[in-house]
């Protein structure tokens, strides 16, 4: 696969008013790869998405997407992207196929012999798991259905580009695991390129194969869940017992120290188990750290 670049993000700033929300967001991501951008609320997770989708106007810096600055992409630039935000509210009286036909037609002038767009409505609706809601009115869909309807709606273009703002709020573990595959898919299959904003950190563990994590606007790390957990998180917490009593210690070498504890103790030894740091741990490290700079 060619490591075209998809995303290019240099210094970026916004300013709402008098105050800075982002300060210098700084990113990549090429072609195929899933980056997940994790951020307490308020991060400007959702401020840096509308920028680089052409929403917002930035207040400074460099944005490309697909090799274009956002702020002057037109309808052909546009066509090569996906949005995932809010749920779909329009055309409540309309039916699910009905209405992916329909915007679907949108794309059809943007078709490529590398891409064909839009994607086949039936397709997409076995896709996103909707075959047996296909005729039911939007109106009528539950408040999970609707979202997989909002990831039809983003990706009927067949996008180059998918954003996705808190894809899975809403979703139960079955259609959330089936969401994943999806996105997997998408990425492997046909090389999109992913921007995801979570809450769930399983999920962007799962997922993504860079992590951004973002805090007060600002870039603050950056790598996959196990690089980001061994640099920052650090220590494994270890659990023995000898002779009926219990111990515990934190460590960053967990193996050397396991095996410390077997020449001592030897048989003696018991309950032995290892918690690995997760990446819970990590990001809450990096938020507390950067809620005390600030
Ligand atoms: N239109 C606006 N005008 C003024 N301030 C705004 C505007 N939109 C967002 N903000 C502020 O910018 C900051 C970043 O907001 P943003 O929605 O990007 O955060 P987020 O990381 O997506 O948060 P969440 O996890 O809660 O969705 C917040 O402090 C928010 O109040």
């Amino acid at each position: 696969m060619t490591k075209e670049r998809v995303l290019e993000v240099d210094g970026l700033r916004m300013r709402y008013g008098a105050t800075d929300v982002l300060h210098d967001v700084t990113l990549r991501a090429h072609r195929g790869e899933v980056v997940a951008l994790l951020g307490p609320n308020g991060a400007g997770k959702t401020t840096t998405i509308e920028i680089l989708e052409g929403f917002r106007l930035r207040s400074a810096g460099r944005v490309e997407v697909l090799g274009v600055d956002p702020a002057h992409g037109d309808e052909k630039w546009r066509a090569r992207l996906g949005v995932v935000l809010q749920s779909w509210r329009d055309h409540a009286k309309w039916r699910v196929r009905e209405l992916l036909a329909h915007l679907g037609e949108y794309y059809a002038p943007y078709s490529t012999a590398a891409i064909q767009r839009p994607w086949d409505a039936d397709e997409l609706i076995e896709a996103v798991g909707l075959t047996e809601h296909a005729g039911q009115k939007i109106r009528t869909l539950s408040g999970g259905q609707r979202r997989r309807l909002d990831v039809a709606i983003g990706i009927v273009g067949r996008p180059e580009v998918l954003f996705l703002d808190e894809p899975t709020v809403g979703f139960d573990p079955a259609a959330r695991h089936e969401f994943h595959e999806l996105v997997q898919r998408l990425a492997a299959d046909h090389g999109t390129t992913i921007l995801l904003t979570t809450h769930d950190l399983d999920e962007a563990g799962k997922l993504a194969d860079r992590i951004l994590i973002l805090a007060a606007g600002r870039i603050v790390a950056a790598g996959t869940a196990a690089d980001l957990t061994r640099q920052i998180a650090g220590e494994d917490e270890v659990r023995w017992t000898v002779d009926g009593t219990r111990f515990v210690r934190s460590t960053t070498e967990s193996t050397a120290f396991v095996r410390g504890l077997f020449s001592q103790y030897g048989d003696s030894l018991g309950g032995l188990e290892v918690r690995r740091a997760s990446l819970e741990d990590t990001y809450l490290t990096l938020v507390r750290q950067n809620e005390v700079v600030r």
